[in-house]
Order: structure tokens, then C-alpha cells, then sequence
């Protein structure tokens, strides 16, 4: 049967990406990506502010809700200081497959602990199963009507702290309004928007970052 996306990028990282060069398997994505069939990676316009943010908060404790081939896990866990913990969350495990191996080839398979399940059976047991007491960053980047429930979810749970910074993918486009209304108008969060271009075109689109101040 004819090979996926995913699976097709993958070959693309293959071919053209150097073992263990995170780097190396980032360009050969947005190559791919951008030259031979567009894919729903955060890019490289998002993907730079995405650094920027993360090595100014240098957490230690990161969770990413949907890695679909695992373009922005590579971004992120290339940045995390030593001893950093990353759990990425993927419910269709042919796409946890592809990011497993795009992981393996960045060579930073034991900066990251890919989950394969839904977000919303896994978060309520994060804390029991992987003892991480809260996230100092939290990426959204899953489906658009997920990340409010599991926004809450994880406030519920006790995983999203004072200080904690959530930062959400396609707060344009393709839009989470429900999500943006509620981090925007809650007197817990204080959230900025990083205006942007939705990957490889010249749509607008941006990252929302939003940061818990404590109940
Ligand atoms: N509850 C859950 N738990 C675990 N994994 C889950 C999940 N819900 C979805 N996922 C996974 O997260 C990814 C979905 C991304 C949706 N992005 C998108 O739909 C998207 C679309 C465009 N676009 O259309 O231009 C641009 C973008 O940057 C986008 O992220 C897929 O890999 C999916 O399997
Ligand atoms: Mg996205």
C-alpha cells in the first residue's frame, strides 16, 4: 500500500538528515515540507519564536499534547537543559511510530518519553505514573477543540502551577477561539500573542503564550 505522509517524510529525513544532528533532521523537514508536500509541523517561522521561548525558560519539566511526526518534540528536547524531563503525547501510533524513528535519527530518543494514548486518559495519571509534580511549559499543538478541555484538565490536576507557561499552535489559524477566550480574559493567565505565518505559507497564524499567575 502506498506509503503516508508521515511515513514519507520520514524517508525524507532519511535520506537527506544526518544521525543524531537534531538540526540536520529539523532542515531536512522544512525542506520537505516546504518543497514536496506540505505537513502540519510548526515550521520554521513558529519553530524559531518556539526556541526562543524555550531556552529563555529553560524548563525542566515539558509536556507537548499531539507529536504527530515529531518536528517540534525535536525542536524543544534539542534546547532542554541536562536532566530535563519531556513527555510527548500521540494517540494514533502510526504517527507515534514516525516520530518515534524522527526522535531515534535527532538522537535525542532519551531526552524524550513519547506516550502513545489520548491526552485525556493520560493526563489525569501523569502524576502517579511519571511523578511530575507540574509543567513549566505545556505545547498545544494537538486537535484545535482539545486543548481547552485539557487545559483545564490539567489545572484540575494539579499540573499547571504559578509560573507555569502554556504555549498554543494555530490561535489563527485554523483558530481555537473557546481556548483563546478563555486564556485572554482569565484573571490567571497573562497571555501574549506571537504573531507569525502558518507553517510554510504566507497565512497569518501565531503562537499564544500564556502564563499561570496561581488561582
Ligand atoms: N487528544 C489527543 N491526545 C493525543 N494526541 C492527539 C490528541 N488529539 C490529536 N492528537 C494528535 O495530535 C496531532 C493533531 C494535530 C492537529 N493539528 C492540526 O489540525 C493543524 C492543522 C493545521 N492546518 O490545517 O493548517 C496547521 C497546524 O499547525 C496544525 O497543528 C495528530 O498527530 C493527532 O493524532
Ligand atoms: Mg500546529
Amino acid at each position: 500500500t502506498r506509503k503516508s505522509r508521515p511515513q514519507r517524510l520520514l524517508k525524507a529525513v532519511e535520506g537527506k538528515a544526518t544521525l543524531g544532528d537534531p538540526q540536520s533532521v529539523i532542515t531536512a523537514i522544512d525542506h520537505f515540507c516546504r518543497h514536496k508536500e506540505w505537513a502540519m509541523n510548526v515550521g520554521d517561522e513558529k519553530g524559531s519564536i518556539l526556541d526562543s521561548l524555550v531556552i529563555e525558560l529553560s524548563p525542566v519539566n515539558v509536556l507537548e499534547l499531539g507529536t504527530y511526526c515529531g518536528y517540534s518534540t525535536v525542536r524543544i528536547a534539542r534546547l532542554l537543559p541536562p536532566g530535563a524531563r519531556f513527555i510527548t503525547l500521540e494517540f494514533n501510533p502510526d504517527y507515534a511510530a514516525v516520530a518515534r524513528q524522527v526522535i531515534g535519527w535527532a538522537g535525542l530518543e532519551d531526552k524524550v518519553q513519547l506516550v502513545e494514548g489520548a491526552s485525556g486518559d493520560w493526563i489525569p495519571r501523569l502524576r502517579e505514573h511519571f511523578g511530575v509534580q507540574m509543567f513549566d511549559l505545556v505545547f498545544l499543538d494537538h486537535w484545535k477543540d482539545q486543548y481547552l478541555p485539557d487545559t483545564k484538565q490539567l489545572e484540575e490536576c494539579g499540573l499547571i502551577q504559578k509560573g507555569t507557561v502554556l504555549l498554543a499552535d494555530n490561535v489563527i489559524c485554523p483558530g481555537t477561539p473557546d481556548y483563546l477566550k478563555y486564556v485572554r480574559n482569565s484573571p490567571h493567565y497573562d497571555s501574549r500573542y506571537y504573531r507569525s505565518h502558518l507553517e510554510y505559507t504566507k497565512v497569518e497564524d501565531g503562537l499564544e503564550k500564556s502564563v499561570f499567575l496561581g488561582f
